[in-house]
C-alpha cells in the first residue's frame, strides 16, 4: 500500500482544527501529547511525525520546513561562533585598557556599537547590541 501525505507527515489535510490536522486526536480519543507523556513516563519513546514536528499540513511543506530549519541551525552555529569570537576580542581590548590603568567600560564606544546595530536592524537591533555588550563586558 502507498503511504498517503497524511501518513507520511502526520498531517491531515482536510481538517480545520489545528490539533486534528497535526494528528493529536486518535479514534480512541488519546491525544498526541497525552500519549507522548505516557510514553515518557513509561520510559518508552514515541516518534513525532513530520507534520507534528514542523506544523506543516502537507508533505511538500514539511520538506521545505525541514530543509530550511537545517539551514537555520547551521546559521545559528555560525552566529554563536562569531559571538564567542567577539567576546574574546572584546576581552583583549578590556584587558589592555585595565592593565594600562583605564576602566573596563567605555560608554562612548558602547553608544557607537548600539548605533551601528540600530542603523542596520532598527529598534530590536539596539536590544540585541545591549545583550552582546552584556555578554562581552567583564570577561577577563
Ligand atoms: O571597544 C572597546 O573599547 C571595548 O572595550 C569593547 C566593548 C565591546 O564589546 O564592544 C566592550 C566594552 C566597552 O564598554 C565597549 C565596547
Amino acid at each position: 500500500m502507498t503511504a498517503t501525505a497524511t501518513e507520511k507527515t502526520g498531517a491531515t489535510e482536510h481538517h480545520d482544527h489545528p490539533d486534528a490536522a497535526q494528528g493529536s486526536g486518535t479514534p480512541d480519543g488519546t491525544g498526541t501529547a497525552e500519549r507522548a507523556g505516557a510514553a515518557e513516563r513509561a520510559g518508552t519513546t514515541e516518534k513525532k511525525g513530520a507534520g507534528e514536528r514542523t506544523g506543516a499540513r502537507t508533505t511538500e511543506a514539511a520538506g521545505v520546513i525541514s530543509g530550511a530549519r537545517e539551514r537555520i541551525d547551521a546559521l545559528d552555529d555560525r552566529i554563536i561562533g562569531l559571538i564567542q569570537e567577539r567576546m574574546a576580542v572584546s576581552a583583549v581590548i578590556q584587558e589592555a585598557r585595565i592593565t594600562s590603568g583605564g576602566r573596563r567600560v567605555n560608554l562612548s564606544r558602547e553608544m557607537e556599537v548600539l548605533g551601528r546595530y540600530r542603523e542596520a536592524l532598527g529598534k530590536p537591533g539596539t536590544a540585541l547590541a545591549m545583550t552582546l555588550l552584556e555578554l562581552c563586558r567583564g570577561r577577563i
